[in-house]
């Protein structure tokens, strides 16, 4: 189902954004510090109540869903990677499975492997490191098979191979119909995972399109005052700054 932000303004964070994002894609959000998009995300997610406009889930406004409805449809992983339980990372995973009211371990082994922490299914949640504890909450929202995933700066704390191991993941969500949208900061991930990228600044729009068109070095420098070029080939490009 399609996900769409009408005219969402949140006080000084967000102002008048409108997007329709396609489910069986991915979607990078980019923008410097402070530029509203974990506000955004947070308001596509229906965790923040904006102070003007509406998410739609398909014809359902977000706001007006059953939160165990919405909590199914819409799988969110904030920016700040913390668990406060000290229970097995099992059991955080299997949370994710939550609004569904099952006990279905099939979902929560995919998700596991996926993040490739099964072997740390019986350590305590306190006991791991941050790139570990970021790998578990993400497993949490990938064992809801949730219709949207939408994730905060996902990448951030993971080594090369996970990233990478997780980035695949995502693809394959999204050719198996999940919409997926995640805020990154690496520009380079951006433009060479996502199918199309939304740049923010001071809370609005400033670019929305396919990679090349949206990170066009003077979008870049435009939005966050660097001089950058890209090289290389499709899906495998490098940023270089001067
Ligand atoms: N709860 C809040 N109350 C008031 N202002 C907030 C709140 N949360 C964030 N802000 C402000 O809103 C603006 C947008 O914040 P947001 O976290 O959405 O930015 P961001 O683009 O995700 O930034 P970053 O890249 O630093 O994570 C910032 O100026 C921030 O200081």
């Amino acid at each position: 189902m399609i996900l769409s932000a009408h005219d969402l303004a949140v006080s000084e964070r967000l102002r008048e954004v409108s997007l329709e994002l396609e489910p069986g894609t991915i979607t990078a959000i980019c923008g410097p510090n402070g530029a509203g998009k974990s506000t955004l995300l947070e308001a596509l997610a229906g965790l923040l109540e904006p102070d003007r406009g509406h998410v739609m889930l398909g014809e359902a406004n977000l706001a007006e869903m059953l939160p165990r409805e919405r909590a199914k449809a819409m799988g969110y992983l904030p920016q700040a990677h913390e668990i406060v339980w000290d229970v097995p990372v099992r059991s955080i995973v299997a949370l994710g499975r939550m609004p569904h009211g099952d006990n279905r371990t099939e979902p929560v082994d995919v998700a596991l492997a996926a993040l490739d922490i099964a072997g740390l299914a019986d350590r305590r949640a306190q006991s791991l490191s941050g790139g570990e504890t970021a790998r578990v909450l993400l497993a949490r929202v990938l064992a809801g098979e949730p219709c949207w995933i939408l994730a905060d700066e996902p990448l951030a704390a993971l080594d090369l191979a996970h990233q990478l191991a997780l980035l695949r993941h995502l693809r394959a969500a999204a050719d198996a119909g999940a919409g997926v949208v995640l805020v990154l900061h690496d520009l380079a991930h951006a433009m060479n995972h996502a199918d199309r990228v939304v740049v923010l600044d001071r809370g609005g729009i400033a670019a929305d399109g396919v990679c090349e068109n949206a990170l066009d070095p003077q979008v870049i420098e435009r939005v966050w005052k660097v001089a950058a070029w890209w090289v290389g080939e499709p899906h495998h490009r490098a940023l270089i700054t001067r």
